[in-house]
């Protein structure tokens, strides 16, 4: 089991810049499922949750150019099968994302329930609700989703039954080689999924809507190959921010899309955080002192989750650590995800003052004084969170199942190191 040894009370301090998005490499991925052709991708994470993608493909009977310089080809040209790899399948979520590519170009999908992060129920009732109006058979049993199309795929007037984001993505995806128009409504609209269509507008789809939550998808009969270039992950440069703030750094966070985090800015405006836009790049200043901001009247304040434009859900973990270290009181609400708040014990157990009202909500009373401890990372955000708690703590801190935060991170720890963060790679 991979640890990280932190020392803590380093301020940070430099400039880096985000890697791409984890959330949108997953489903273009399994998108390169669509063509027979090659589809080249950059600035590709080179993370773990990417590597399992790629294998799962290449199982199946792709090849996969290895990754470098964050650049790799996938192509499809013939399958084997389609019931990707169980074992694979089961080690994140986003292998539920091949379901769609799957049963667009061979007609059926076998697939195990997903992995990923723990965090909550995850349903899938989103996915299977749609795909059974656009004529797909379907049949579950305790461990696996057999989906089959035998009269193939039709076209559809979905109202998906939450604004789900993978269900959102596997449906563009089984849509645009659906004949006919399908709408759907209620659409998940978050930047991956934005850059999800983009890709499959360069391979030749026709979808209309995109960024808004109904999207129209008009079935074309083939899609090609393509170049296309992986947007920045506006969680990984959350999370930045956040570190940066809380460990009274400073940071130049350079090409990272500054207008997808205007709700960042909201939420963590009322943390005391504040940025600077330059073009493309955002530039945090040191904040020797980080205050809660009151609403009006001196009411306490909330940061809550939604889907987007709202706050997103993997910063819920981000903002929770670094209220620990703004003076005031806060209440956190992740209406989300029903487990995700539980690994607040581990902060407490560092000296953080919280009450866990319950299983989606919890008040920090900060400028807690965090000490050393010896913890393992439950998620890969609460993972990030600790990253940070142990930054800000007292003494060496040790966070084990570091396998978590490699999920959804590119080697933190060499570029925390880059920016003067005290942080070592132990197995
Ligand atoms: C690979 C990938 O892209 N994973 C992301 C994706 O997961 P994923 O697509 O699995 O998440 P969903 O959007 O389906 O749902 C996330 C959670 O929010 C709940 N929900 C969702 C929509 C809604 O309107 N109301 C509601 O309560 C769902 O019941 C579920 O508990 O989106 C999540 C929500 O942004 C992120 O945390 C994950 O990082
Ligand atoms: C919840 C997350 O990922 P996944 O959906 O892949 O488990 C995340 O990225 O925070």
């Amino acid at each position: 089991m991979t640890r990280f040894l932190i020392e803590g009370r380093h301020p940070i301090s430099g400039a880096i810049e985000p890697k791409g998005s984890k959330n949108a490499a997953l489903p273009i991925i399994a998108a390169t499922l669509l063509t027979d052709e090659a589809v080249t991708l950059t600035r590709l994470p080179d993370i773990a949750d990417v590597r399992v993608m790629a294998n799962l493909l290449q199982e199946m009977g792709a090849t996969v150019s290895p990754i470098t310089n964050n650049r790799a080809t996938f192509r499809a040209a013939t399958l084997r099968h389609s019931a990707p790899d169980r074992a694979l399948s089961q080690a994140i979520r986003a292998s539920f994302l091949l379901a769609g590519p799957l049963l667009a170009r061979t007609g059926s999908a076998t697939l195990p329930r997903p992995g990923g992060d723990r965090i909550g129920r995850r349903p899938l009732d989103a996915h299977i609700l749609a795909f059974q109006e656009m004529g797909v058979e379907v049949d579950i049993t305790s461990d696996s989703y057999c989906l089959t199309a035998p009269k193939g795929l039709k076209p559809a007037d979905i109202f998906l039954v939450e604004m789900s984001v993978m269900a959102t993505e596997n449906i563009v995806m089984a849509a645009v080689l659906t004949p006919g128009t399908t709408h759907i409504h209620n659409a998940a609209s978050e930047p991956h999924i934005q850059d999800l269509c983009q890709l499959l507008i360069a391979m030749g789809a026709r979808i209309d809507g995109v960024g808004s939550n109904v999207l129209t998808i008009e079935g074309v009969t083939s899609l090609h190959g393509a170049t296309h270039e992986i947007g920045p992950d506006y969680l990984e440069v959350g999370s930045f921010i956040g570190l940066a703030a809380a460990t009274g750094g400073d940071l130049l966070i350079r090409n990272c899309r500054p207008r997808e985090h205007r709700m960042t800015a909201i939420a963590y405006g009322r943390l005391g955080i504040e940025w600077e836009v330059r073009g493309e790049d955002i530039y945090l200043p040191r904040h020797p002192k980080l205050e809660i901001r009151e609403d009006m009247h001196g009411a306490l304040t909330k940061i809550d989750d939604g889907p987007w434009p709202a706050f997103p859900a993997d910063l819920v973990s981000i903002a929770l650590v670094v209220a620990t270290q703004a003076a005031g009181t806060i209440l956190i609400h992740e209406k989300m995800f029903e487990s995700r708040l539980f690994w607040v014990d581990k902060l407490i157990s560092m000296g953080a003052r919280i009450i866990l009202c319950d299983p989606h909500r919890a008040v920090v009373v900060g400028r807690s004084p965090l000490f050393a401890q010896r913890l393992s990372s439950p998620d890969i955000r609460a993972g990030m969170a600790l990253v940070i708690a142990a930054l800000c703590a007292e003494g060496q801190s040790e966070i084990q199942n570091v396998e978590q935060i490699d999920r959804g991170y590119e080697r933190l720890d060499e570029r925390l190191r880059a920016l003067g963060a005290r942080i070592e790679r132990a197995d």
